[in-house]
This record gives C-alpha cells, sequence and structure tokens, in this order.
C-alpha cells in the first residue's frame, strides 16, 4: 500500500502490538495488530461484540492489555495513566452533566488545567464546533432536557472542543436519525480539528465506515481480518464474510466448481464463467458479484435468467432473478427495469474485471479471496 496518507517517516501515530485482552475466560481482543498514521482517519468496522470498544479502551488506558503492546507516536505507553496520553474518546454511553447547560459541558475539558485557554478562545472554539455539529440552539438548555441525538452531538462536541494527540470516537453518530447521521457524517470530517487530528472511529455500519475512512480495518473475534482503503476493501475482499459486510443488496454468492477448462460453473449447471484466476479443476468455489455490477444490457460476460421480483428503490429498481435454481440481485437504473415482469427471460452482462472469487465457505471458516491480482 502506498498511497500517499500512510507513506511516513516517522512512528505510526497509535499501534496496537499482539494486543491480548480476556473478561474470564471471554477472550474480548486475540492478538490484535492495528497501526494508525499521523493525520489519518481510521475506521475500525465490525459486528457486535467483535472487541471495536475494548480496543478504543485499551489505547486510551482505560483497560490494561493482558499482553501486547500499545504505542503513541512511537512510545511505549505501559503504566502510562489516560489523562497523561493525550487521547480524547468519545464513548456511545456519554457521559455529560444532566444539570448543566450544553455549553458548561463543552467548556469542561477547557477547564482543565492542561487545557485551559483564555475564555475568549474558548467561546470562539466551542461556537465553532457548536456551528458545525448543528446545536448553537441548544448551548442554554440543560442537557438533562436533550433527545439522545443531541446529547450525542454534545457528547462529540466536548470531544473535538480541545486539542488532543488522537480522538478516539465510538459510533458517535449511532443515536441521530437517518437522515442527520448522513449530513453529520459529511459534517465530521468538514471539521478542521479532526483533519488535522488521528482520528480512530468505531463503528459497526459500513456505509459510515466506507464514507469516513481513509483506511478500514474490519474487526472479527478480537482480531483485524482486513486493512485497506475503501477501494482495496471493496474490490478486494479478503474473505467472503468481509465481501458481505460491505454494499446493499448484497453480495451475490453464487456456489460452484472450477471446470477442467479453468472456467467456473454453477452447482445446478445453469450459470458458466470464465475465470481469471488459475485455479485447480474440480475446486468448490464461490464467485461474488455485486448488484451494482450486473447490468440488465451492456458488455460482459452473459448470464441467462428470469425475473424473479422487482423492487423500485428510489430512482434505481432491485431485480432478483433466478439463474437456475439460483436467486441473483442486481440494481439497475430505472429506465432500463420498469417493464420487466415476473417470468420475463432476461439477459444479465458482468464485466470480467468486476468478478470476485473465493474459496467455498466452511463451517466456521469463511471462503478466503483467490485472485486478488485480478485487480
Ligand atoms: N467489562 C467487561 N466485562 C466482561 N466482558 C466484557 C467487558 N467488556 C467487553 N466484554 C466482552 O468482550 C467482547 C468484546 O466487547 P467490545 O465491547 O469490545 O465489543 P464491540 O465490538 O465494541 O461491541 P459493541 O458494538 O456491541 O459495543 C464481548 O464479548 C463483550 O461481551
Amino acid at each position: 500500500m502506498s498511497t500517499g496518507i500512510h507513506t511516513r517517516l516517522g512512528p505510526a501515530a497509535i499501534a496496537l502490538r499482539g494486543i491480548h485482552k480476556a473478561y474470564g475466560k471471554n477472550a474480548a481482543l486475540a492478538g490484535l495488530e492495528l497501526e494508525v498514521a499521523e493525520g489519518e482517519f481510521f475506521c475500525l468496522l465490525g459486528p457486535s461484540g467483535a472487541g471495536k470498544t475494548t480496543t478504543l479502551k485499551t489505547v486510551a488506558g482505560l483497560e490494561a492489555p493482558d499482553s501486547g503492546t500499545v504505542e503513541l507516536d512511537g512510545t511505549d505507553m505501559d503504566g502510562v495513566e489516560p489523562y497523561d496520553r493525550g487521547v480524547a474518546m468519545c464513548f456511545e454511553s456519554y457521559a455529560l452533566y444532566p444539570h448543566r447547560s450544553a455549553y458548561d459541558n463543552l467548556a469542561s475539558p477547557l477547564r482543565s488545567p492542561r487545557h485551559r485557554l483564555p475564555a475568549a478562545e474558548a467561546r470562539e472554539r466551542i461556537g465553532a464546533i457548536a456551528e458545525l455539529l448543528g446545536i448553537s440552539g441548544l448551548l442554554d438548555r440543560p442537557v438533562g432536557q436533550l433527545s439522545n441525538g443531541q446529547r450525542q452531538r454534545i457528547a462529540l462536541g466536548r470531544v473535538l472542543v480541545r486539542p488532543a494527540r488522537a480522538f478516539l470516537l465510538d459510533e458517535p453518530l449511532s443515536h441521530l436519525d437517518a437522515k442527520l447521521r448522513q449530513s453529520m457524517r459529511a459534517e465530521l470530517k468538514a471539521i478542521g480539528a479532526v483533519q488535522h487530528t488521528t482520528t480512530l472511529y468505531v463503528t459497526h455500519d459500513s456505509v459510515e465506515a466506507l464514507a469516513l475512512g481513509d483506511r478500514i480495518g474490519v474487526i472479527r473475534d478480537g482480531r483485524i481480518v482486513q486493512t485497506g482503503t475503501r477501494e482495496e476493501i471493496w474490490y478486494r475482499p479478503y474473505d467472503t464474510e468481509v465481501a458481505r459486510a460491505f454494499g446493499r443488496p448484497r453480495i451475490n454468492l453464487l456456489p460452484g466448481t472450477v471446470t477442467d477448462s479453468g472456467g467456473f460453473r454453477s452447482a445446478d449447471g445453469a450459470v458458466e464463467l470464465p475465470l481469471g484466476a488459475e485455479v485447480a479443476p474440480g475446486t468448490e468455489v464461490l464467485v461474488g458479484m455485486r448488484p451494482r455490477d450486473l447490468a440488465l444490457r451492456g458488455d460482459g460476460h452473459e448470464l441467462i435468467g428470469s425475473v424473479y421480483v422487482t423492487e423500485v428503490l428510489g430512482r434505481a429498481v432491485e431485480v432478483t432473478v433466478r439463474l437456475g435454481e439460483q436467486y441473483v440481485s442486481l440494481v439497475a437504473p430505472r429506465a432500463d427495469a420498469t417493464h420487466l415482469r415476473p417470468d420475463d427471460p432476461v439477459r444479465l452482462t458482468v464485466r470480467p474485471e468486476n468478478l470476485l472469487l473465493f474459496e467455498a465457505d466452511r463451517p466456521g471458516r469463511p471462503g478466503r479471496g483467490i485472485g486478488k491480482s485480478a485487480r
């Protein structure tokens, strides 16, 4: 990987090496390795219980790892108290002072001896952050009277208001309604402090991770499964589980085998495709096709099937197509799909470079990507 953002000369802003952390017999982190570059916005994505919050707490010093090291700017943080680490963390369950005004809550970090600012400067910073987070009109209100979404923005503002070596944000937009969440995503990256400060951002929402992350780390069972830019994660997912985690409708995965001539044949024989990768004949595989990479017209490999159902998604239509015993979904422009009715024959196309190939899934082990060099 060599895009500008992570070519760096100095040490990583945040580095976690071989972190193990168990609660009783339950391993929350199992050899976690993670590096976040200076100034980078890094999204940690994973399902509930994957170890995301534990990772942030470990960086902040609120949890001590059983083994492994945490380094900030190249310095080992072993024995360094949370307050002395210089990171600012925003929890999903935010701790605000309910009886004090939103302004007071935002101002409290600026009153600590280390971050004390002259009153006028503090007011200016708070005003600017409040404006960007859309909470300017709430500053006089006691926090206890605000909605969950408003409180969450105050909690986020409280983290962003003071200079920090890194921001650690734990699902900071989770309590906002869908529309506000979408606009806040854009706002968040426009905030100067965020642009200039290394940010480790936890989410279970893949759309959020793709929208925000300079890089994304996919975490599962206390380990990082894959780290990469959004393009790397999207076009070269490590395994079928990563592929399934990104994109709605979900990626289509057709089971089949590699033929003697090196092509793909689906289990029921209804779909045949040439393959770019060299895989031994007889190997059981899954071919992945993203719904937006399948088209009702255009160039590419052909797949012949019949319409099962269509569903309008705003300006696009999701079409589910039966290919032999399998079903695949595709997202097509409305103009291409409005005439389609159930059982109509259809011809689909997929461009060869958009086909993904995986080993077959096995119990407890999602199929790994094959032939990643194809793109
Ligand atoms: N204080 C604790 N005591 C006991 N078990 C814990 C504690 N904190 C976390 N765990 C366990 O460690 C595992 C990882 O938890 P963690 O909160 O880091 O996951 P997460 O990815 O942040 O999930 P979520 O999105 O639900 O917050 C889970 O199995 C969780 O139950």
